[in-house]
C-alpha cells in the first residue's frame, strides 16, 4: 500500500513518476547510462522549455557549457557511481550529520529535457551545482540516484537507532522541494503485514525494525539486569501554523508547552504504547489516514505541511542494587515542500497557508543561521519560538540531540534554482552544533552503595595502575572497564601497533577520558567515604541512646519491684506476720539499692554534663577559631594594606624621578626638533602621542604638587606670623613683669628704711609691725610668682624662637623646591 496522498501522486505524476514503482518508471543506472546514446538525438530536436537557450547535439558529447549566460546543463557521459561508505565512529564526535539525497531523473523531465542535470556529483562527499557560476559543496555523504533505500538506511538510520539506545535523543529531518524525494526516503512505499520490506521501503518501517531488533537482542543479553524497554508513539502535523493529531484527528489546534522535567512537548498528544515495527506501522498508516481525510476537507497537499512522526524510547534496568533510568527521543520529520510559495494572485485560505509555510520554513532557516551565528562565536538570539516547527523541535537544533537532514535534491534542469537554495540551506546546517548527552538517571539504596565504594575502590585502585603504568599494564589489546553509576562502558583501545597521529590524538582524548572518569571516582568515593562515615556516627549515637534507654527501664523496674515487696511486707507487719524491724532491715536494703540504681543513673547525668561541658568547650573553640579566621583575616589585610601603600609610594617615587627624567628627554628632544627643522611646535589642537599625553600627565601632577606646596608654604607663612606675635606679646609681658619686679624692689627697699627710721617711735609698733608682715608676706609671694611667670616666659619663649627657626628652615626648603618646580614647569612650557 503506498503511503502517498491523493495530491502528492497528483505532483508525482506532474512530474512524470508513477507511484507504484519507481523501479519501473526510473530506469536503473546501467539503463540510464544505456540510453544515453539513444537519447541524444531526441534532446539535440528537442527544445528546452524551461532554459533560455537550447543545446546541440555536440554540447552532450563536450559536457561543456554552450555559453549562454545562466543555462546549466550537464550531461553524464562519464557518469560515475560513487559508493556510500558507513561510517560507525562519526557519530563518537558529530552530533549533527547532512546527507544529499539526488532522486533519479523523471522520464517526462527525460522526455523533455534529455538526461541534462543541474548538478554533477565528485565524490562520495562532494557535488557541484553546474548553473553559472559553477559551485562545490562537500557534505558528509552524498548520495546519488543509484543508492539504495537500504543503504541510506545503514548510513544515517541504523546509526540513528544506535544513538537513541544509547540515551541520545535523536532527529532526522527530510528537506528539500516538492517531489525532491522527501516522502520517498522516509517513508517510501510501506505494505503493511509483510515481514521482508520491499526495496523502496524507506527509512521510518527500517528504522524500527531495526530498533525492535535491538531491543530484543538487549533483553537476551541482559536478562540478568531485567532490563525493561516502554516504547511510545505519536504522530503529529503542522498546518498553517497548527498542530493536529493524526492518531486523534478530533484534537486539532495542540499547543506546545515547555517544562523542566519533561522538556518541550505537545499538550494533550495521545502517545500509543508500541511493542513491534508492526505496531508502529499500524499508527503510521492510522495517521496517513487522517492525513489524508485532512487534506480532502482542507484540500491541501502534503507538500504543504510538515510531519513529525516521535517515539520515546525508555529503558529500566538494574545493576549491582542500583536502578538505571536511560531514555531517548526520536523523531522523524517530513518537511513541507521548500520551494518559494508563489503568494502572488494567492488570497484566502492559500494566501495564509503559503504564508505559514513561509513562516515556518523561513524560521527555520533563520534558527540555522542564528546557531551558526553562535557556532562563529558570535552571540544571537534563536528565534525558535517564532514558529510551531522550530519550537517543537529546538532540541534537535542546536540543543541536547544527534540530528541528521537529508536534503532532497531533484537534478532535473527546470529545478535548478530550488537545488541550489537547498545545497546552501544544507551547507548552512552543516555548521549547527548540537550538544548531545546521554539521559540517564540512576538511584539506589545505601547498602549498595556501600558495595558500590568497595568495588569503586578497586576501579580506582586499578585505573591508577593504568594511569601510572600505562602500556604495561595492558595485557591485552582491548579492555572494557566500567564504572558504576557512569552511562556506559569505556572502551579502552590497546596501546599496541602503529603510532599514527591520529592514534595519538585517540590516546590523548582516552587519558582524558580516564582521568574524568577518575576525578568522577574519587569524588564519588570521597562523598560516599563522608556520607558512611556520618550514618556510622549516627548509628552509634542512636545505639547508645538505646542502650541508655533500656538501662533506665531495667533499674525502673527494680525499683517497682521493691515499692511492690515493701507493699507487701507492711501488710505482713500489719497482719503481725513480721516484725517491724525486720520490715526495717530489709527496707533498709533494698533502699540502699535503690540509692545505688540512682548514683549510677546520676553518674549517667554527670556523663550528660561531660557532654554539656564538652559542647561548650566545642562551641567556644569553633567561635575562638572564628574570631582567630576573622583577625586573621584583619591581620592579613592590613598587612596588604601596607604592602599597597609601600607600593603606592613607591610608584609616586618612581613617578617623580622619571616625571623629571621624562620631562628633561622631552625638553630636549624638542630642542632638537626645533634645531632640527624650524617647524612650529606642536598645537594643542593636534593629537597627542602616547608619549606627550604621559609627559602632560606628569605636568599636570608637578603642578598640582605645587600648587599643593603652595598652600603649605602659605600655611606655615602664617603659623610663623603667629609665632612671632605670640614672641612679641610674651616679651611685653617678661618686660612688663620686670618692671613690675623693680618697682617692687624699690618699693620693699623703701619701706625697709622707713621701717628702721619710724620704729622706735611707734607706740602702736605691734599692730604695725603684725600689718607689715602680712603686706610683706604678700609681696614675697608675688615676686615668687612673678619670677616664677619670668622663667616660664623665658622657657616659651626659648621653644618659639627654635619652633621658629624649624620653621624657617622648613620654609627655605620649601621655597627652594618650589622655585625648582617652577623653573622646571617653565622649561616644559
Ligand atoms: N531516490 C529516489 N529513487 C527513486 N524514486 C524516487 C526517489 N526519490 C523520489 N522518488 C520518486 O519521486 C516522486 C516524488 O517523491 P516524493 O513524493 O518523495 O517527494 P516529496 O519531496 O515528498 O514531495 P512532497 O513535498 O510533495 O511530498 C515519488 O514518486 C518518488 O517515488
Amino acid at each position: 500500500m503506498p503511503f502517498l496522498s491523493d495530491t502528492a501522486s497528483a505532483i508525482k505524476s506532474r512530474f512524470g513518476f508513477h507511484d507504484r514503482s519507481v523501479s519501473e518508471s526510473v530506469p536503473s543506472t546501467p539503463d540510464l547510462l544505456k540510453s544515453v546514446s539513444r537519447d541524444h538525438n531526441l534532446a539535440s530536436t528537442q527544445s528546452l522549455v524551461s532554459m533560455s537557450a537550447a543545446r546541440r547535439i555536440d554540447d552532450w558529447e563536450d559536457d561543456d557549457h554552450d555559453g549562454v549566460t545562466g543555462s546549466v546543463v550537464s550531461v553524464p557521459r562519464h557518469a560515475q557511481s560513487f559508493e556510500l561508505s558507513e561510517d560507525p565512529s562519526f557519530w563518537k564526535e558529530h552530533n549533527v550529520q547532512v546527507i544529499i539525497r539526488l532522486r533519479p531523473l523523471s522520464s517526462s523531465e527525460i522526455s523533455v529535457q534529455g538526461h541534462s542535470k543541474c548538478v554533477r556529483q565528485e565524490s562520495c562527499q562532494t557535488i557541484t551545482w553546474t548553473g553559472h557560476p559553477e559551485s562545490r559543496f562537500t557534505f558528509d555523504h552524498v548520495a546519488d540516484e543509484t543508492v539504495s533505500q537500504e543503504k541510506i538506511f545503514k548510513v544515517s538510520g541504523l546509526p540513528m537507532v544506535d544513538n537513541c539506545m544509547g540515551g541520545y535523543n535523536s532527529c532526522m529531518f527530510a528537506y528539500g522541494q516538492t517531489g525532491s524525494g522527501k516522502t520517498h526516503t522516509m517513508l517510501g512505499d510501506i505494505e503493511e503485514g509483510t515481514r521482508r520490506h520491499s526495496v523502496n521501503c524507506g527509512m521510518t518501517p527500517r528504522v524500527f525494525e531495526y530498533l525492535f531488533s535491538r531491543i530484543q537482542k538487549e533483553k537476551e543479553v541482559r536478562k540478568d539486569e531485567k532490563i525493561k524497554f516502554t516504547c511510545k508513539c505519536s504522530f503529529l502535523e503542522i498546518y498553517n501554523e497548527q498542530i493536529l493529531d493524526l492518531l486523534d484527528p478530533s484534537s486539532t489546534n495542540l499547543q506546545i508547552r515547555e517544562d523542566v522535567k519533561k522538556g518541550v512537548y505537545v499538550e494533550n498528544l495521545k502517545e500509543i504504547e508500541v511493542a513491534s515495527a508492526r505496531d508502529v506501522l499500524q499508527q503510521l498508516i492510522q495517521g496517513a489516514a487522517n492525513r489524508k481525510v485532512a487534506a480532502t476537507n482542507m484540500n491541501r497537499a502534503s507538500s504543504r505541511s510538515h510531519s513529525v512522526f516521535t517515539c520515546i524510547i525508555e529503558s529500566k534496568w538494574e545493576s549491582q542494587g542500583v536502578i538505571h533510568h536511560r531514555f531517548a527521543r526520536l523523531h522523524l520529520v517530513d518537511l513541507a515542500g521548500s520551494e518559494r510559495q508563489k503568494s502572488s494572485g494567492a488570497e484566502g485560505e492559500r494566501l495564509k497557508e503559503a504564508t505559514n509555510i513561509n513562516k515556518s520554513l523561513s524560521t527555520l532557516g533563520l534558527v540555522i543561521m542564528n546557531l551558526v551565528s553562535i557556532s562563529n562565536g558570535k552571540a544571537h538570539h534563536v528565534p525558535y519560538r517564532d514558529s510551531k516547527l522550530t519550537f517543537l523541535l529546538q532540541d534537535s537544533l542546536g540543543g541536547n540531540s544527534k540530528t541528521i537532514i537529508i536534503a532532497n535534491i531533484s537534478p532535473s534542469l527546470c529545478c535548478s534554482l530550488e537545488t541550489l537554495s537547498t545545497l546552501k540551506f544544507a551547507q548552512r546546517a552543516k555548521f549547527i552544533k548540537n550538544n548531545a548527552i546521554v539521559n540517564e538517571d540512576a538511584s539506589g539504596d545505601v547498602i549498595v552503595m556501600r558495595l558500590q565504594i568497595q568495588q569503586l575502590k578497586k576501579e580506582v585502585s586499578r585505573l591508577r595502575g593504568l594511569v601510572n603504568g600505562g602500556a604495561e599494564n595492558l595485557d591485552s589489546d582491548t579492555s572494557s572497564l566500567s564504572f558504576l553509576g557512569s552511562p556506559g562502558i569505556f572502551k579502552c583501545e590497546g596501546f599496541h601497533g602503529s603510532s599514527s597521529p591520529l592514534m595519538s590524538e585517540n590516546r590523548i582524548s582516552q587519558k582524558k577520558d580516564y582521568e574524568v572518569a577518575l576525578v568522577g571516582a574519587f569524588r564519588r568515593e570521597k562523598d560516599m567515604d563522608i556520607a558512611l562515615k556520618a550514618l556510622a556516627t549516627e548509628n552509634q549515637a542512636v545505639m547508645q541512646l538505646a542502650k541508655q534507654r533500656e538501662d533506665e527501664i531495667k533499674s525502673l523496674k527494680m525499683i517497682l519491684r521493691f515499692r511492690e515487696a515493701g507493699v507487701k511486707r507492711l501488710e505482713a507487719v500489719a497482719a503481725g506476720k513480721i516484725s517491724a524491724e525486720t520490715h526495717l532491715l530489709k527496707e533498709k536494703e533494698e533502699h540502699l539499692k535503690v540509692i545505688e540504681v540512682l548514683r549510677t543513673q546520676v553518674d549517667r547525668n554527670q556523663e550528660v554534663t561531660r557532654f554539656a561541658t564538652e559542647n561548650l568547650r566545642l562551641k567556644e573553640e569553633i567561635r575562638r577559631l572564628k574570631s582567630f579566621c576573622e583577625e586573621g583575616e584583619r591581620v592579613m589585610m592590613n598587612e596588604q594594606i601596607m604592602v599597597l601603600q609601600n607600593k603606592l609610594l613607591e610608584a609616586l617615587d618612581w613617578k617623580l624621578m622619571h616625571g623629571s627624567d621624562s620631562l628633561a628627554v622631552q625638553k630636549t628632544s624638542l630642542d632638537m626638533d626645533t634645531a632640527v627643522n624650524d617647524d612650529p611646535p606642536i598645537s594643542s589642537q593636534e593629537p597627542r602621542t602616547p608619549c606627550q599625553s604621559s609627559i602632560n600627565e606628569e605636568n599636570e601632577f608637578l603642578r598640582i604638587q605645587v600648587i599643593q606646596n603652595q598652600a603649605e608654604i602659605d600655611l606655615l607663612h602664617k603659623k610663623l606670623e603667629f609665632c612671632f606675635e605670640e614672641k612679641e606679646r610674651l616679651e611685653r609681658h617678661v618686660n612688663d613683669l620686670m618692671m613690675k619686679l623693680e618697682e617692687e624692689r624699690c618699693f620693699r627697699a623703701i619701706n625697709e628704711k622707713t621701717e628702721q627710721l619710724e620704729l622706735p617711735l611707734s607706740t602702736d609698733a605691734s599692730v604695725v609691725d603684725v600689718n607689715d608682715g602680712m603686706e610683706l608676706k604678700a609681696m614675697v609671694d608675688a615676686i615668687a610668682a612673678a619670677s616664677q611667670q619670668e622663667a616660664e616666659a623665658h622657657e616659651k619663649a626659648i621653644t618659639l624662637s627654635t619652633e621658629n627657626n624649624e620653621l624657617r628652615l622648613k620654609l627655605e626648603t620649601f621655597i627652594e623646591a618650589n622655585e625648582e618646580l617652577q623653573s622646571n614647569l617653565k622649561g616644559i612650557d
